[in-house]
């Protein structure tokens, strides 16, 4: 494998643009892999070539991290006593519509079936929310949604649709007894057309999969994220899925052409439109995407995806300061125009935490307050070549970055990615983390790091070392192309103490700056309290019309944001 590319000062003066580095392909298979039907398994990356080599190092408090978020977590929140419990008879009703294997209805009400094989359904992919749901159904068809849907509605049944589990909130996963209505046995490609670009897919379809399936014709699928190979389109799209090239591709609400929705009467709203420009009245699909599945269930989408390139490169730096990291982005935009497809941020606390979780190596020798991960992608390898040759000698000449290297490989463009995707997982490295992702003005993005950390030093609730403390650290990355900051605490343990100084002081430090208390993970269960931080009663007002409207009965995921 040759070594990745240094860029140094030294090494600037000698080297030629042109040999730079081959520009190579874009990946299809760079992602982490959850497995959230490994019931039994911890959540397990399978990260990447560079860090699958190096066996994780353990926390002092591993153990820690089985502590859940359980209904008892949230004392004002009572099971709202016009549900159902599930009976007998009501999962016979079941088996009439899905049939009686156990692909189809996982029954803990009529069988001896254990919690643990609902543990992977009733918990997230951190294990840290948890519901107590005994029944989980898994529907084929639109069809079968519809009766289901139809008859949960009329016998007062609650509803949880759930796609792979990899969200971050909470929202994919019951508080009380909620009934799972699982996606991922819909998981048919219905169509891709390859002169518009349109692909038209069940809502159980891996994102992974449906980014392939259109890679084989030269497209690719407009969203990435690190649990690609675990989370399904649908649930991306109701949880409208920002991920790591929105800065180029932009969100789910632009690329969404069409949805087929079941409403909880069991209509089905047919719209897989296939059209770019539709302007007849409202756009109701909007209303579902992000919705978190509070007003239906999105059984199929229709999506534009654009043409794949050719030319994908990335690039590794450090930088001594958030200044520099403003600059650097500035001057990206600047120099590589249309061709940028991410630009992404990095604390040293960030790297430092990935490090130890994954015992991969990281890219510099020396370590830098900040770090980016840059990456272009084109059509043209030559037009690309230049531009990126001379944006790099540009921001080294002006010592905008200290020092940085670019990939020469396929291998090494995939470690480069791993060191800022595998950030999410190893948050919990530790034992727990809170997690916040906010939207918030560039200038002031980083602040937020700085003042919590300042926080925490000050009310004597962390420490490296002493494991007493419940903070470890403090931790800064996110989408700087997108102003999205991912704040993560992490912690060695739950702590009653630690949520206290950190609600509601990140939403208000957020809201102060007209900034969004969720910039892309939604609001679930976790945010749920807060959401008049980011949205005016007038706005709140009508939301709740509209969940009236099309679930007037309140049975689709219930107990969460709205
Ligand atoms: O875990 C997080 O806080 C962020 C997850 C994801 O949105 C990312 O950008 O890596
Ligand atoms: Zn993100």
């Amino acid at each position: 494998m040759p070594a990745l590319h240094r860029l140094t000062p030294a090494l600037r003066r000698l080297r030629a643009p042109t040999t730079l580095r081959p520009l190579f392909h874009p990946s299809t298979t760079r992602s982490f892999h959850i497995s959230p039907r490994a019931s039994e398994e911890k959540a397990s990356p399978t990260t990447t070539a560079s860090s699958a080599d190096h066996a994780p190092q353990e926390g002092p408090d591993r153990a820690q991290s089985k502590i859940k978020y359980t209904a008892d977590s949230y004392p004002d929140l009572k099971r709202d006593s016009r549900f159902k419990k599930v009976t007998k008879e009501d999962v016979e009703h079941f088996r009439s519509i899905l049939g009686s294997s156990e692909a189809a209805i996982l029954d803990g009400v009529t069988n001896e079936t254990g919690e643990e094989d609902f543990e992977s359904y009733n918990s997230d992919w951190m294990r840290k929310y948890r519901g107590q749901c005994k029944l989980v159904l898994k529907p084929e068809t639109t069809e079968q949604v519809s009766k289901v849907l139809k008859y949960c509605n009329e016998q007062m049944l609650a509803v949880v649709p759930q796609g792979g589990n990899s969200g971050l909130v909470g929202g994919s996963v019951p508080v009380f007894d909620e009934i799972i209505i699982n996606l991922s046995r819909m998981n048919q490609v219905r169509s891709f057309d390859d002169v518009s670009g349109v692909l038209v897919a069940e809502s159980g379809v891996i994102l992974q999969q449906a980014d392939e399936h259109v890679g084989k014709q030269s497209h690719i699928f407009p969203l990435d994220l690190g649990a690609k190979g675990t989370c399904q389109i649908g649930a991306n799209v109701a949880t409208n899925a920002g991920g790591l090239r929105l800065l180029r591709y932009g969100s789910m609400h632009g690329n969404i052409l069409g949805l087929e929705c079941v409403l909880p009467d069991g209509t089905i709203m047919d719209d897989l439109s296939k059209l770019r420009k539709n302007n007849t009245g409202y756009d109701l699909k909007q209303l579902f995407i992000g919705g978190e599945g509070t007003i239906g269930i999105i059984t199929a989408i229709s999506i534009l995806c654009p043409q794949r390139s050719n030319a994908v490169n990335v690039a590794y730096f450090g930088l001594e300061s958030y200044e520099k990291v403003m600059e650097a982005f500035k001057e990206a935009k600047k120099q590589l125009g249309e061709i940028l497809s991410a630009f992404e941020l990095m604390d040293a606390a960030s790297q430092s935490l990935y490090h130890k979780a994954s015992g991969a190596k990281l890219p510099l020798e020396e370590a830098h307050p900040f770090y980016c991960l840059i990456e272009t992608s084109g059509s043209n390898t030559e037009h690309d070549s230049e531009k990126l040759n001379a944006f790099l000698e540009h921001v080294m000449s002006e010592e905008i970055v200290s020092d940085g290297v670019v990939a020469e490989s396929e291998t090494q463009l995939q470690s480069l990615w791993a060191c800022r995707e595998g950030i999410s997982e190893a948050g919990q490295h530790w034992g727990g983390v809170y997690k916040y992702d906010l939207s918030i003005p560039l200038p002031e993005l980083y602040t937020l790091v700085e003042d919590a950390r300042a926080m925490f030093e000050g009310n004597g609730l962390m420490s490296a070392e002493d494991e007493s403390f419940p903070v470890v650290d403090v931790v800064g990355y996110g989408h700087m192309g997108d102003s999205n900051l991912h704040l993560n605490v992490a912690v060695r343990r739950y702590d009653k103490a630690v949520e206290k100084a950190l609600e509601p002081w990140v939403y208000e430090w957020v809201a102060k700056r007209s900034g969004s208390i969720s910039a892309e993970h939604g609001l679930g269960i976790a945010k749920k309290a807060y959401i008049g931080y980011s949205r005016s009663e007038t706005m709140i007002k009508l939301m709740k019309q509209v969940k009236g409207l099309f679930d007037p009965n309140g049975i689709m995921n219930p107990y969460k944001y709205i």
